[in-house]
């Protein structure tokens, strides 16, 4: 069985003006120990989605379709047990640590708080400095206020709680994107040692799809709420099937590269707004290889190679190019078919000394 199992997810936010579909039709699985990443442009929908998994979006948001972790559907379950879920089963890392520490409390107590919670531990000082050191702090840094840290080390905090309860699961949110590229690397580094070693699960969330092929066994594009490509990462990476993922990877070349990064080649056009979809394929508007077909016709994820799917015409059966009828489409198989990715699932406690090397 699937750790995670994503089926038919489609999240709605309420606003003055009407409805944002802000993930549509979203279903896929993750095993124990994988790794999978969520790429996409800013507005696709990969923040929602990873706040869909634990409930954490704002009241009054509507969703739709099943959740279901460790076989239990988060979507339905009572606040009681979906407290006992989040941190000890699965746990957030989000971008920008800042914003998840709270500045007049001490580092240690922070990281101590969900242990407390869930009596994961009955000696929560000892078990601080473990995960402190685990992610390259020393233990006297269980004494400082957040903002007496980098913004690395606030980062590498956020990761010790995320690891706290030992969950099954960690969802990690553009967790490096507010850092510099050096810490970045150092950040990244450090999340794909500590998943490794603890055989965590993670679904990382970020635009830059190099970083994700780099992390993940797996990615998932994601373009205007929807999942357009699946597939192993390189594979998706190097060689996509999905016009837009072929356009999000040429925009981030190279893992690590800051000239690559300073001049990406952009995607032209923006994203659809959310509440005024055009007809058929969302992405044919700013799509360089559509068709006429594609203005009236939005294609289901389709087999497109082993362990492998996208959303394009030009993986349907016929000849790209071709006139497009209407039966394949509707007919896609989707989840049904072998080899869809639309079910397939497819360091002590000493004070600082002018030795001692800290993380940055
Ligand atoms: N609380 C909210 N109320 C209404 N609409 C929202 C809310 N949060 C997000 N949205 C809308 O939902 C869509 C998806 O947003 P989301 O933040 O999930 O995308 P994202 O891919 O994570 O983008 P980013 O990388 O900028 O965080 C966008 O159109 C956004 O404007």
């Amino acid at each position: 069985m699937s750790l995670l199992s994503l089926q038919d997810l489609s999240v709605t936010y309420r606003i003055a003006s009407g409805e944002v579909a802000a993930v549509r039709d979203v279903s896929l699985d993750l095993g124990a120990g994988e790794a999978l990443g969520i790429a996409g442009e800013s507005g696709s929908g990969k923040s929602t989605l990873a706040m869909a998994l634990l409930r954490l979006l704002p009241s009054g948001t509507r969703v739709d379709g099943r959740i279901l972790l460790d076989g239990e559907d988060v979507a339905a379950m009572k606040w009681g047990r979906l407290r006992a879920v989040r941190w000890a089963s699965a746990s957030i890392v989000f971008q920008g640590a800042q914003h998840g520490l709270n500045p007049v409390r001490r580092i240690g107590e922070q990281i101590a708080e969900p242990m407390i919670v869930h009596g994961t531990t009955k000696e929560p000082d000892k078990r601080v400095a473990e995960l402190l050191a685990q992610v390259g702090l020393p233990a006297w840094r269980a004494r400082s206020y957040p903002h007496e840290l980098s913004g690395g080390q606030r980062q590498r905090v956020m990761i010790a709680m995320a690891l706290a309860c030992e969950p099954r699961l960690i969802i990690a949110d553009e967790p490096t994107t507010a850092l510099d590229v050096m810490v970045q690397a150092q950040v990244l580094t450090l999340i794909k040692k500590l998943i490794a070693e603890h055989g965590i699960s993670l679904i990382m969330i970020s635009h830059d799809l190099s970083v994700l092929a780099d992390m993940c066994d797996r990615l998932g594009v994601m373009y205007a709420g929807r999942l357009v490509e699946v597939g192993p990462s390189h594979e998706v990476f190097h060689d996509a099937r999905h016009p837009y993922s072929r356009a999000l990877a040429a925009a981030f070349p190279t893992v690590g590269d800051p000239v690559s990064r300073m001049a990406p080649k952009g995607l032209g056009g923006d994203p659809p707004d959310p509440m005024d979809m055009p007809a058929g394929c969302p992405f044919h508007p700013r799509c360089p290889v559509a068709l006429d077909t594609c203005t009236s016709i939005d294609v289901e994820l389709w087999p497109a190679g082993e362990r492998r799917s996208a959303a394009c015409v030009h993986v349907l059966p016929e000849t790209p190019g071709a006139p497009v009828s209407d039966a394949p489409v509707s007919d896609a198989p989707g989840s049904d078919a072998p080899g869809s990715d639309a079910t397939v699932s497819e360091t002590g406690g000493s004070e600082p000394s002018k030795t001692s090397v800290e993380a940055t």
